[in-house]
């Protein structure tokens, strides 16, 4: 035993978690909610296919921070898919982690009383609470694969993995795509670099070792055999949105030049609506125009969406929290959301029989 003190010098200390296994076993899967994940998962593989002429819309919350607002949203949205399932499959953002450009709350599942406490362990099981409340009203759920162990403790609750700006480029997030059961979307970079989702693609759909944790929670090499449903986001960038047709087109070709599928979904908000939510409905509005005009690479769109739009910061006395507000990126609307979705709707249902061809 020596005296150095060589090793975690910058780590105050470790505090044990439960195992996915644990978690699993204290909020099973149920017949309902998995049934729905794979109902999910099978019409996105479709999408992406050509087999089901329809678009997908990744719509709902910049952040999940209240499970009851969250919930009332996902009630509203079961009942609009119902109304709009023959042109679109909605798919709700379900999304507790946050990458942030330097620092801020990043998300309900490291901090879920948003105190700067960090009960990774109470966000963890929250977290599967509400996916499995989601998934048992037969919603399919969206999240960003941030942390790459979380998907052991939630993988099976979730439809559609998007890896995020921050981290289309990183290798860890494109080696666990490769395991990942869902189909995953690469946003292109935060400068609009679309290269690194291209790269990322082809990295996630060949077989990776790597390590990580099994389910019992034992640090593992991880044996994954390639996925290959990775398409890309086009979220803008470096101040200028990329949705328009030119860049579409420019998409096209570089996924054409890697020998990918043109499979390509639209970020409405972010850089393409330069941050500002009321400008998602222009942005969703010409898409659909697109497809419209023939564009047939264009398979789904993300809508930042909650029940109040815009944003609030988040106050140090909670009980002044708006609800149904974003405390991450502004939102649009429950009344706007339900605009763009049934105006989409109504665009699309002459032209579905074409896009098959
Ligand atoms: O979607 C959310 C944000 O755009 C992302 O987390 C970055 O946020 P930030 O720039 O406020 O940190
Ligand atoms: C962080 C997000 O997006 P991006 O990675 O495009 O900034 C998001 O969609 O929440």
């Amino acid at each position: 035993m020596t005296s150095f003190h060589v090793e975690n010098v910058n780590i105050a200390r470790f505090d044990s978690m439960p195992t996915p296994e644990d978690l699993h076993a204290s909020l099973p899967l149920t017949e309902r909610a998995g049934a729905a994940v794979l109902r999910g998962r099978e019409a996105l593989r479709n999408i992406l296919d050509r087999k089901d002429p329809r678009m997908f819309v990744v719509v709902g919350p910049c952040s999940i921070h209240d499970p009851v607002a969250g919930l009332d949203y996902a009630r509203r949205l079961k009942q609009l898919q119902e109304e709009v399932q023959d042109t679109l499959l909605l798919v709700m953002r379900v999304y507790f982690e946050k990458p942030r450009t330097t620092t801020g709350w990043k998300g309900f599942i490291n901090d879920p009383d948003m105190d700067d406490s960090f009960h990774i362990e109470r966000g963890m099981a929250s977290a599967r609470q509400f996916l499995l409340d989601v998934c048992e009203l037969g919603l399919p759920t969206a999240t960003e694969a941030l942390d790459p162990i979380s998907p052991q403790f939630l993988g099976d609750l979730i439809t559609w993995t998007a890896i995020g700006a921050r981290t289309t480029e990183s290798q860890t997030h494109r080696e666990m795509s490769s395991g990942l059961s869902t189909p995953v979307g690469f946003k292109n970079g935060t400068d609009g670099d679309i290269g690194i989702a291209i790269n990322a693609i082809l990295s996630a759909s060949h077989p990776h070792s790597f390590l990580g944790i099994n389910g019992q929670g034992k640090v593992s090499i991880v044996r994954t055999s390639g996925n290959r449903y990775g398409h890309v986001v086009l979220r803008g960038g470096d101040g200028r949105p990329n949705y328009d047709t030119v860049s579409v087109a420019m998409a096209e070709q570089a996924l054409a030049k890697a020998k990918l599928p043109a499979n390509i979904v639209v970020d409405c908000s972010h850089a393409n609506s330069f941050k500002n939510p009321d400008l998602q409905p222009l942005v969703m509005a010409d898409v659909v125009h697109q497809v419209r005009l023939g564009s047939k690479s264009l398979v789904g769109v993300m809508i930042e969406s909650n029940i109040v739009g815009g944003k609030q910061s988040i106050p140090a006395d909670l009980s002044k929290l708006q609800y149904g507000c974003s405390v991450t990126d502004g939102c649009v609307g429950w009344e706007t959301t339900e605009k763009m979705i049934r105006e989409a709707d109504a665009m699309l249902k002459d032209v579905l029989r074409t896009r098959l061809g």
